[in-house]
């Protein structure tokens, strides 16, 4: 029996029209993830509604629509295989609601693939200050997304087409904002590509012989790509920790005919199996583990990073929602904080913060607004020394130790615990004023309620 293919999480982020849909779909189709049958039916719909350039999106928006059908109980929409990995594409978000999605989508993430538009006046657009470029490169490094990947996109559209000229500003705009936000730009590898022709996706192209291929610095030395997919073959297995307890932050919860409750996420720590009774915080439920599934497999062991649905016993779908957290009753069951001190960095809030500012804050998939109930002490932003006790405002780059108190039931945990669920970004004015790491949790104090059929 082959050995099972290391398992990885991949989302698609990017200025809007970039073209994630299209590179995604195309790129899924090019590596059989998806019924060529299907992709005829696609062009033919299409081109009948002079969409034509559609076809490939379609493939991601006609999945998501059977999934909203309730006929399959796992979130992993695309699943494709390269040489050395099995790759979920995790939900590309839809226009409404984006920023929450796209943040919840990438806080599952292993990888985030980002799509950057070529074309003349595209990318000055998505690196603008209303831009999304910039911002979900941020948001992917804030929450923890370790490896990135740029698919310079539209290649085919640059004048003239293919240019190594335009290429080449992409990479040092992108290059530039990356090494601000924290990314070490050598570990980040640049794919020249055209998500609709194709080129230079799966196979290499005769039309930019200029671009030989991206060195990419790993911790096991330098791997190179030239197509996407072997840069996206190149790298690093992500570190996934199975001794901890188990952290699954919901991303969803469905109602499946025949099956019952379904809850959905990846797992970040620890591992989920049937027959297990599990906490959800901070719904304060338990319910046993019926049965497990990915990517319409069963699995009697579901591990770190995999993006899985689950059954469960007695619990209604309305009484889970997304952002509630499930773990082990039997091993450090997750519980609502009270409160929580962090480490935030004030990125770009056109004001003064002072005691009392209450932005929205995105954890693992949840996002609850929290009050900066006490600025305990000013830090310096690159040693993380203290500088000042309780200032008395804060101002776009600093940083400081604050206490938080959710202003809904919230569960997180310390980054040293379990990092997935201790970093958050806060938004408010419709973007992202900071970004925080969890020092310490102040737990509430209550046992969690039994299942409704023990009440
Ligand atoms: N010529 C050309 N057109 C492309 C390419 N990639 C995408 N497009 C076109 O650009 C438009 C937007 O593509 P999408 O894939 O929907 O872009 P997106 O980023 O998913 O868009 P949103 O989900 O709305 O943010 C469509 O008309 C695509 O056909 C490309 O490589 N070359």
């Amino acid at each position: 029996m082959a050995k099972e293919k290391t398992h990885i999480n991949v989302v698609i982020i990017g200025h809007v029209d970039s073209g994630k849909s299209t590179t995604t779909g195309h790129l899924v189709y090019k590596c059989g993830g998806v019924d060529p049958r299907k992709i005829e039916k696609f062009e033919k719909t299409a081109a009948q509604m002079g969409k034509s350039s559609f076809k490939y999106a379609w493939v991601l928006d006609k999945l998501k629509a059977e999934r909203e059908r309730g006929i399959t109980i796992d979130i992993s929409l695309l699943k494709f295989s390269t040489q050395r990995f099995t790759i979920t594409i995790i939900d590309a978000p839809g226009h409404r609601d984006f920023i929450k999605n796209m943040i919840t989508g990438t806080s599952q993430a292993d990888v985030a693939l980002l799509v950057v538009s070529a074309a003349k006046g595209e990318f000055e657009a998505g690196v603008s200050r209303s831009g999304q470029t910039r911002e979900h490169a941020l948001l992917a490094y804030t929450l923890g997304v370790k490896q990135t990947i740029v698919c310079v996109n539209k290649m085919d559209l640059t004048e003239p087409p293919y240019c190594q000229k335009r290429y080449d500003e992409v990479v040092r705009g992108v290059g530039a904002f990356l090494k601000k936000i924290g990314y070490d730009a050598a570990a980040v590898p640049f794919v020249p590509i055209s998500g609709w022709t194709g080129e230079n996706m799966v196979t290499p192209t005769q039309k930019m012989p200029w671009f030989q291929g991206w060195k990419v610095k790993r911790s096991t030395g330098h791997s190179s790509g030239r197509t996407l997919l072997e840069v996206l073959d190149s790298i690093q297995p992500p570190v996934r920790t199975t001794n901890k307890p188990l952290r699954l932050p919901l991303q969803d919860v469905y109602k499946i005919r025949g099956i019952g409750t379904v809850p959905v996420g990846k797992i970040e720590t620890g591992v989920l199996k049937p027959g297990m009774t599990l906490v959800f915080s901070p719904a304060r439920l338990t319910a046993e583990v019926k049965s497990i599934e990915m990517h319409h497999q069963a699995l009697q062991t579901a591990l770190p990073g995999h993006n899985v649905g689950f059954n469960i016993k007695n619990v209604s779908v309305k009484n889970l929602r997304r952002g509630d957290v499930a773990g082990n009753s039997q091993q450090d069951p997750p519980t609502a904080v009270e409160s929580f001190i962090a480490q935030v960095i004030v990125l770009n809030h056109p004001g003064k913060i002072k005691t009392g500012y209450s932005p929205v804050l995105d954890c693992h998939t949840t996002h609850v607004s929290c009050r900066f109930h006490e600025l305990k002490e000013k830090l310096d932003r690159r040693s993380g020394q203290k500088v000042q006790d309780l200032p008395p405002i804060l101002v776009s780059g600093d940083a400081a130790t604050i206490k938080l108190v959710p202003k809904k039931p919230l569960c997180v945990e310390s980054f040293f615990t379990y990092p997935p669920l201790g970093r958050f970004s806060a938004r408010d004015l419709k973007q992202t004023v900071a970004v925080g790491v969890i020092k310490s949790i102040e737990k509430v104090s209550l046992s969690p309620q039994k299942s409704e059929a023990s009440k």
